[in-house]
């Protein structure tokens, strides 16, 4: 009797394997391996220095991997350059919001625009999901609020035609309501086929909006599974994460 093949499995968006990352001679992301799906949204926590900004900055190019691999789109980037991976569809929120503070918020919006293979995003969007940023489009943005400066900096991520997004640590210094609207806007993505990559210590938060999460302590990965998992299990959550 002949078995009935199994569909394929659909590859990931993003897919780290054994990667190895140093800062000079100084190892700080061991054997990291982890993966995105197309349309997951996946959590990577861990305490203070575990590795997770790393994470990101490696899948950047911004320090590349010594070795191992760091795959997009079915596409080897481990030794692009920062600005092609970009160009291939990766946006990022960087924890500093990194936005040009002496330019208007209008301008910073117009440098962001990208064309990539996946689907472009207008101003006009943008507006529908954070109504107050309309009318900000003339103030220079070292005049914005925290929670304003991270409004233009996930629609600068959206401008640049996404397939993923990597968001460090979006609700730090944001208010309780700020960062539900940074939630939602992760959860709106997902429903949009958006993958999204979550660094987060805001640890309920950020499990509450993921599918799946990692947790990283001192550059390896010492934990993967279902978000509901970490959030369910009381006694595995503060193992991992003492929250
Ligand atoms: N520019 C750098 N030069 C040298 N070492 C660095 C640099 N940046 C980070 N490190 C080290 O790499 C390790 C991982 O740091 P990383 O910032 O990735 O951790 P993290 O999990 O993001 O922590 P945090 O939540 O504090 O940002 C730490 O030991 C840190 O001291």
């Amino acid at each position: 009797m002949s078995a009935v093949p199994k569909p394929a499995p659909s590859p990931a968006m993003l897919s780290l394997q054994g990667v190895n990352t140093f800062y000079a001679e100084t190892q700080a992301l061991f054997n990291v391996s982890l993966e995105v799906g197309a349309g997951e949204v996946v959590a990577l926590l861990g305490p203070n220095g575990a590795g997770k900004t790393t994470t990101l900055r490696t899948i950047l190019g911004l320090t590349p991997a010594r070795s191992g691999s760091v795959a997009f789109d079915g596409r080897d980037v481990t030794r692009a350059a920062t600005h092609e991976i970009a160009q291939s569809g990766i946006g990022w929120v960087p924890d500093d919001r990194r936005i040009f503070p002496t330019l208007t918020v209008a301008r910073n919006l117009a440098i962001a625009r990208k064309k990539t293979r996946f689907r472009a995003w207008s101003e006009k969007e943008c507006f529908e999901i954070f109504s107050a940023m309309e009318y900000l489009m003339h103030r220079e943005c070292e005049n914005l609020s925290g929670g304003e400066m991270q409004m233009v900096a996930i629609s600068r991520a959206l401008l640049g035609s996404p397939g993923l997004v990597l968001f460090d640590e979006p609700s730090q210094g944001l208010a309780p309501k700020v960062v539900q609207d940074v939630m939602k806007t992760i959860a709106r993505l997902k429903r949009e086929g958006i993958a999204v990559l979550v660094v987060e210590q805001n640890v309920q938060s950020a499990l509450q909006v993921a599918d799946r999460a990692y947790v990283m302590n001192a550059g390896t990965i010492v934990h993967e599974g279902p978000a509901s998992e970490l959030l369910d299990n009381t006694t595995l959550r503060m193992q991992l994460l003492g929250v």
